[in-house]
């Protein structure tokens, strides 16, 4: 599934025109050294932003209004990234005074702040005066703040800042209307500051960051938060269909956009991943074939990987389903999600490569039994090929992909003599997997002497009615 990264472009309310054209990266912020002050850091996308920063190689001065969760990530992070490069604050910050504390905290720990993510919100229809605190005025307060520590004129050494909004702050919610005030607010004060710096030469960058549903404990119990508009929470579910849940760190990709191309100011990225479906569908009018095919291999970064080989394809898989079933009007069709052999097989060195392509397995199985049982007229298969001659397979001779079994790669030896099937004998295999109307739930495996069926033993098979009594 294709996550999109958009910046969103609207000259009618632009205050001046930006001095880099929109979308052209001119120059990257290296983050090595760098320090960052990120709020509502304990947990969800605060706590994906501050990892991603600290990958690559920035200080971060974690804030949260919770002690406990602040300081088991700082724990975490401590251990995997050094005690040195991290610490925590306890800070509520719709308290100025906490919040100007946490700044200074910061500075006397790291010497300075070149990056701030105003990132703290809450979900609370019933208690909205507390929410626009969180949610619109301390995201005010924290820009006032690092924009006086940071700005060239007086001393500061530039940086960039960064605001979540969302989604909400573009379109509308109906459940929420305070949180979608709230964050239009966020959105519109941060293209109008960007600009204002901009113009006054303080070398400071500012962006908005909009995205769709993300699975964090945000969405918990959000009908209990929806306040005098609870009833139309069935509304919700819509927009949970129409736009999907995307994962932490899917949005902490195109966080670190924001934070480090030195072409962007006063940008608003929207993160969705419905729209490349939606455009499809608007393209061409329907979607008959499904091919959940994009992968990484990276064990290091493994919680990245496995948003993209397992939950995307889950995403994908469940947002064609959606569109092609039947019984709600749709064509029917064919769905296709690439494994591997790692998906039938253990795999020394990346062993997550192999859980996420096992889950596929699994999942592709267990939905195409669903999708027969339902009537939906949509078939869902598996392809497992063995080594592809493509590039991805470079991460095998990568040590810094091999994640903590790296000590094991001299066991493969010289990887450029690795036995590997072309491309378009993966592509036969694939082309029968969706031109024959009988195989559904059907695993294939693409090796060099070709393609085979994979013949699951009956003891292995899971039969519902006998566990029923
Ligand atoms: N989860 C979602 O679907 C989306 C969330 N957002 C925005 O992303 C931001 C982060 O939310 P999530 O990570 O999803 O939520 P979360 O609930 O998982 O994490 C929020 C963190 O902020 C902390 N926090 C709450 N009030 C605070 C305060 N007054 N001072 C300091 N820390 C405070 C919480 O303790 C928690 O650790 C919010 O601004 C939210 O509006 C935007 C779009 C979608
Ligand atoms: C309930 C979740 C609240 C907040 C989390 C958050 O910030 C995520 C927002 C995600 C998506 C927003 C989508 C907005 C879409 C709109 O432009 C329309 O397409 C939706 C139209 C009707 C929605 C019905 C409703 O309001 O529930």
């Amino acid at each position: 599934m294709n996550h999109r990264f958009r910046e969103q472009s609207d000259n009618q309310h632009t205050l001046r025109p930006s001095r880099t054209p929109p979308g052209l990266s001119t120059k990257i912020m290296a983050l090595i050294g760098k320090v960052a002050l990120v709020t509502g850091a304990g947990q969800g996308l605060g706590k994906g932003f501050s990892d991603i920063l600290l990958k690559n190689g920035a200080k971060v001065a974690l804030l949260d209004i919770n002690e406990n969760i602040g300081e088991n990530t700082r724990a975490d992070f401590g251990k995997g990234y050094g005690e040195d490069r991290v610490c925590f604050f306890t800070c509520d910050v719709a308290s100025v005074e906490q919040l100007e504390d946490a700044f200074q905290k910061t500075i006397e720990r790291f010497g300075r702040i070149n990056i701030m993510s105003n990132n703290a919100g809450i979900l609370n229809e019933t208690n909205w005066e507390k929410m626009v605190a969180v949610n619109l005025n301390a995201v005010i307060r924290g820009t006032y703040l690092a924009l006086q520590h940071m700005k060239k004129d007086t001393g500061g050494e530039g940086g960039v800042i960064v605001n979540t909004a969302s989604l909400a702050g573009l379109g509308f919610l109906l459940t929420v209307p305070v949180y979608t005030a709230t964050k239009h607010g966020v959105v519109g004060f941060t293209r109008a500051v960007a600009g204002a710096s901009e113009e006054s030469g303080y070398g400071v960058r500012i962006n908005a960051l909009c995205p769709g549903l993300v699975k964090t404990a945000l969405l918990d119990s959000t009908s209990e938060r929806h306040g005098q508009f609870a009833h139309l929470s069935h509304l919700s579910k819509e927009v949970v269909k129409k736009c999907g849940i995307l994962e932490v760190p899917v949005v902490a990709e195109g966080f670190l956009q924001l934070v480090m191309d030195e072409g962007k100011n006063g940008a608003v990225m929207k993160i969705t991943h419905e729209d490349a479906f939606q455009k499809t569908i608007e393209r061409f009018g329907r979607i008959h074939i499904m091919s959940n095919n994009a992968g990484i291999m990276d064990e290091t970064n493994w919680e990245k990987m496995v948003a993209i080989n397992l939950n995307a394809v889950i995403q994908g898989t469940y947002l064609a389903l959606q569109h092609m079933k039947k019984d709600t009007g749709g064509e029917g069709g064919v769905i296709v999600n690439i494994a591997s052999m790692a998906g039938l097989a253990p795999f020394l060195i990346f062993p997550v490569y192999a859980a996420a392509k096992h889950a596929v397995v699994g999942f592709s199985r267990s939905v195409a039994d669903a999708s027969m049982m339902s009537g939906y007229g949509v078939r869902i298969n598996t392809l497992c090929p063995t080594a592809v001659s493509t590039p991805l397979l470079g991460a095998v001779a990568d040590e810094k992909k091999n994640g903590p079994f790296s000590h094991l790669f001299n066991l493969i030896g010289d990887t450029a003599k690795l036995r590997k099937i072309e491309v378009p004998a993966v592509a036969e295999g694939f082309l029968q997997l969706v031109t024959d109307e009988d195989k559904n739930g059907a695993v294939m495996v693409v090796k060099e002497e070709g393609c085979s069926y994979v013949d699951f033993p009956k003891e292995f098979m899971l039969d519902l009615k006998a566990h029923i009594p």
